[in-house]
């Protein structure tokens, strides 16, 4: 078995509660997504997000309006769309720096991380979340600023999350060949693309769902039951 050099790991349902992401953040900037385009459309990034995620949808012309209907509705769909998770981290700011809420981390996580790190691993994220979203998750999470721990984010910018090639990118990024690379998850269709890529993988199955019997990927209720 390879040596494992680096761990990266993804969020929702991994380091962090689906119901945090579900129930706290996507109905924050749900709720705040109209204002904040009123405000801030003008914005050339702003506009720049609009812009793809209208390109996205296959519009050929759309008003603002549309856009943000469009944007509305892909929140509830939790559709992963780039334009969008980038928007939706514009919104989390103004939360996480008005102490409205903070990144939810299961209990181990952050003594585990800090126990990699401390054996040398280096950690990298990959979540859906745009780049600055999963900054400003580990900066303001109920375990602290963890973000000194990370040594680089991934996000839908590198490549959909259940493509191999997203994960030949982050290798690539890395610097380091896959077997050297594990990486951690809850949805066993991005742990198949990752291991296609040559990753090593771990499964996150949460209590209170029963580690499987039998599975295609090395199951672990936590982060502290893994052994890089
Ligand atoms: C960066 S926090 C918000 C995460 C998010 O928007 C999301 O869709 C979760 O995706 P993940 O890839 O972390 O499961
Ligand atoms: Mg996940």
């Amino acid at each position: 078995m390879s040596e494992i050099r680096a761990i990266v790991t993804d969020i929702e349902g991994t380091t962090s509660s689906i119901s945090f992401v579900r129930d706290v953040l996507f109905p924050y900037a749900r709720k705040r997504l109209p204002a904040f385009i009123e405000t801030h459309g003008d914005r050339s990034e702003v506009q720049h997000w609009l812009h793809e995620a209208a390109k996205e949808a296959g519009y050929v012309e759309a008003t603002r309006q549309e856009v943000v209907e469009l944007l509305l509705r892909w929140i509830d769909e939790d559709r992963k769309s780039t334009a969008l998770k980038a928007l939706q981290g514009m919104i989390w700011q103004e939360g996480y720096e008005a102490g409205d809420y903070q990144a939810h981390m299961y209990p181990e996580v952050a003594a585990r991380l800090r126990a990699w790190r401390a054996d040398g691993l280096r950690l990298y994220v990959y979540s859906s979340g745009s780049v600055p979203a999963q900054k400003l998750f580990f900066g303001y999470s109920e375990a602290g600023d963890l973000t000194p721990l990370f040594a680089g984010y991934f996000d839908t910018e590198t490549g959909p999350k259940r493509e191999r090639a997203s994960y030949e990118r982050i290798a690539d990024a890395i610097g380091e060949q896959p077997e050297h690379l594990l990486f951690l998850s809850d949805i066993v269709e991005e742990l198949d693309a990752a291991r296609a890529a040559g990753f090593r993988t771990a499964w996150l199955v949460r209590p209170p769902h029963p580690l499987p019997a039998q599975s295609q990927h090395p199951a672990f209720a936590d982060f502290d039951a893994i052994a890089p």
